[in-house]
């Protein structure tokens, strides 16, 4: 995934208000509540004027008194409210982009996923977007009510001594000057930081997925150091921004001490000289006071939305990848509905425009029910067919048809509502048993799920297991042995009583017995399915009702396994060589 250093803040911003919108009114209460607090604590020092005052010329202070107690309570109260109020909000707009992010993830086109890492997406859902809660608290909210605040506190001073509110804001403008050299680091560290993040989810993901095989393979330390890399890397960015906000913040809390300092001695010499009393200097001191606050929530907002603005230019990233269009799950066929037939004509193919096309014009027709065995060499474009037929990927030219309609007239969910397709890998989810056969039918009834059990020999198996259907299956199956995870693959799609079923076979072996089940099983799903195979078992090519020969992306031979070892020299040569022939 490129980077994003050439985002620009705007659509970021835009993005944002997408996730505030809904909850607009929340924030505008939390919003609002902050500046009722903000703004009961503006009267203080009026109050206080009064009771030094009062003092002064020896008059009762209970009144002063009493309206002092009850702002503060006031204001505590409205604080807290306001600051619930307010983290309510955030927390629920790092809610809306969590889901929006993560039904978008699961849209995307397989292209893009092949060219993501997935542990990076990961981290784009689980931390960027938590990093969304302090933008619209501290950025949005901040820069609101203490843009607000500070304006009102400004109003105020230039009410009680314009001559010393312009020695306040010359000394403000400075600092922005610098701060504005400042912010720009905050925003491309803290991206560095977030990509880190990334680059360590992808990391973990990568040695926690073939953890076996890293232990095997003595690469424990590697990996390690990779895993180290990145955390090191984000630690370096994360205080490089720290560094950076700390300056930041300093240097708003520099200028206002500069500022108290100045006004303290300007506004002393007007008090020598009469120009201003004792009480206006006090309470335009404690205005300059008040003004460290709204300040420091202002640059706060900018610092902070440097860090958020890098999230979100992350997630909008993610959000930027070609994905399906939404779709409403399609009902699955009908029992005894007819079985597809389907059709390539002319397919070239190719994986990405930098790499050779996998399909160089690929052409075969299967009719409706039946079994068609897909045969070639290694890297001939067999589970490409079935990659195409699921509209994975898009064919560059040519057409491929199911029921004589072209892909791309069919809706996405419901083609695929009418096909079972088994990977050659047969993946089988954590969770239980249960929920890996029901993953693509839920509403599959405990006939339905015993028949097919009973079908691909899993009965045995479920009636071994101490908690039966609801064992839990480890991650990625790993309770499970490999024939046993094929057979669960191919039950799962079963269940979908699909009018096409693509079965990607495993070219690791069977047992003999379980062999002659599955090819049973299948012989019979043939009967009223079409079954497209890519074979690698003797076995199955002999059954097939037709074979297509493929090589190096062109359909070189149609025709039945007598037929072919006749008139197809890689065939027979295949035949002879190449299938697993142990338990035929
Ligand atoms: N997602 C992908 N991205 C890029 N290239 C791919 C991808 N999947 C497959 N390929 C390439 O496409 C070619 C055909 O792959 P395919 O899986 O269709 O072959 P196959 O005939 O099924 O091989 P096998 O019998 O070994 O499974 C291979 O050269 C492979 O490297």
């Amino acid at each position: 995934m490129s980077t994003a250093e050439t985002q620009t803040p705007a659509p970021a911003w835009r993005l944002l208000l997408g996730y505030v919108r809904p909850h607009r009114w929340a924030l505008l209460a939390g919003a609002v509540l902050s500046l009722v607090t903000g703004a009961t604590g503006l009267l203080l020092p009026l109050v206080a004027r009064e009771l030094i005052d009062d003092l002064a010329h020896d008059r009762a202070v209970t009144g002063a008194l009493a309206a002092m107690s009850g702002l503060v309570i006031a204001n505590a109260a409205m604080g807290a409210l306001g600051a619930y109020v307010l983290q309510r909000t955030a927390e629920s707009v790092v809610l809306g982009a969590r889901r929006a992010l993560s039904s978008y993830l699961l849209r995307l086109r397989v292209r893009a996923v092949d060219r993501s890492e997935p542990g990076d997406l990961m981290a784009r859902i689980t931390s960027d977007t938590t990093l969304l809660r302090e933008v619209t608290t501290d950025s949005l909210v901040g820069l609101g009510t203490g843009g607000l605040t500070l304006v009102a506190t400004v109003v105020m001073m230039g009410l009680v001594d314009p001559v010393l509110l312009g020695v306040t804001l010359a000394v403000i403008l400075a600092a922005g000057t610098v701060l504005g050299l400042i912010v720009p680091r905050i925003n491309r560290a803290s991206r560095r930081a977030q990509d880190a993040v990334g680059v360590m989810g992808a990391a973990l993901e990568r040695t926690l997925g073939a953890l076996r095989t890293v232990k095997a393979s003595g690469a424990e330390h590697r990996e390690e150091r990779a895993l180290h890399e990145a955390a090191e890397e984000s630690w370096r960015q994360s205080v490089r921004a720290a560094k950076w906000s700390a300056a930041a913040g300093n240097t708003a809390g520099l200028a206002m001490q500069i500022a108290f300092i100045t006004v303290l001695a300007v506004g002393g010499a007007r008090v020598a000289t009469g120009a201003v009393d004792v009480g206006t200097l006090v309470a335009f001191l404690l205005y300059v006071f008040y003004l460290m606050a709204p300040i420091q929530q202002v640059v706060g907002a900018i610092t902070q939305y440097q860090t958020g603005s890098a999230a979100l230019a992350r997630i909008q990233e993610a959000l930027r990848l070609p994905a399906e269009p939404p779709a409403r799950p399609a009902p699955l066929p009908p029992a005894g509905a007819e079985p597809a037939s389907v059709a390539f004509r002319d397919v070239r193919f190719r994986y990405a425009d930098d790499l050779p096309y996998v399909h160089h014009g690929v052409t075969f027709t299967v009719p409706a029910r039946g079994m068609t065995a897909f045969v070639g060499p290694s890297g001939a474009g067999k589970t490409t067919v079935f990659s195409l037929i699921e509209r994975f990927y898009d064919p560059e030219s040519g057409e491929i048809t199911l029921d004589g309609r072209g892909l791309g007239d069919w809706e996405l969910s419901r083609l695929r509502a009418a096909i079972g397709y088994v990977e050659q890998d047969a993946p089988v989810l954590s969770g239980s048993l249960r929920d890996n056969l029901l993953l693509g039918n839920p509403g599959a009834d405990d006939a339905a799920l015993a028949h097919v059990l009973k079908t691909t020999r899993l009965d045995g198996l479920v009636a071994r297991l101490p908690q039966g259907l609801d064992t839990l299956v480890g991650h990625r199956g790993t309770k499970l042995s490999g024939g046993e995870r094929q057979r669960v693959a191919i039950a799962r799609a079963l269940l979908r009583r699909p009018r096409l079923l693509l079965l990607d076979e495993a070219t690791s072996q069977l047992d003999a017995v379980n062999e002659a089940a599955l090819r049973d099983t299948v012989a019979d799903v043939a009967r009223t399915t079409t079954v497209l195979v890519v074979a690698h078992r003797l076995s199955t090519v002999t059954m097939a009702d037709r074979i297509v020969v493929m090589d190096a992306g062109r359909v070189r031979a149609v025709g039945t396994h007598r037929e072919l070892v006749a008139a197809d020299p890689l065939y027979a040569e295949l035949a002879a060589t190449q299938f697993l022939a142990a338990a035929d």
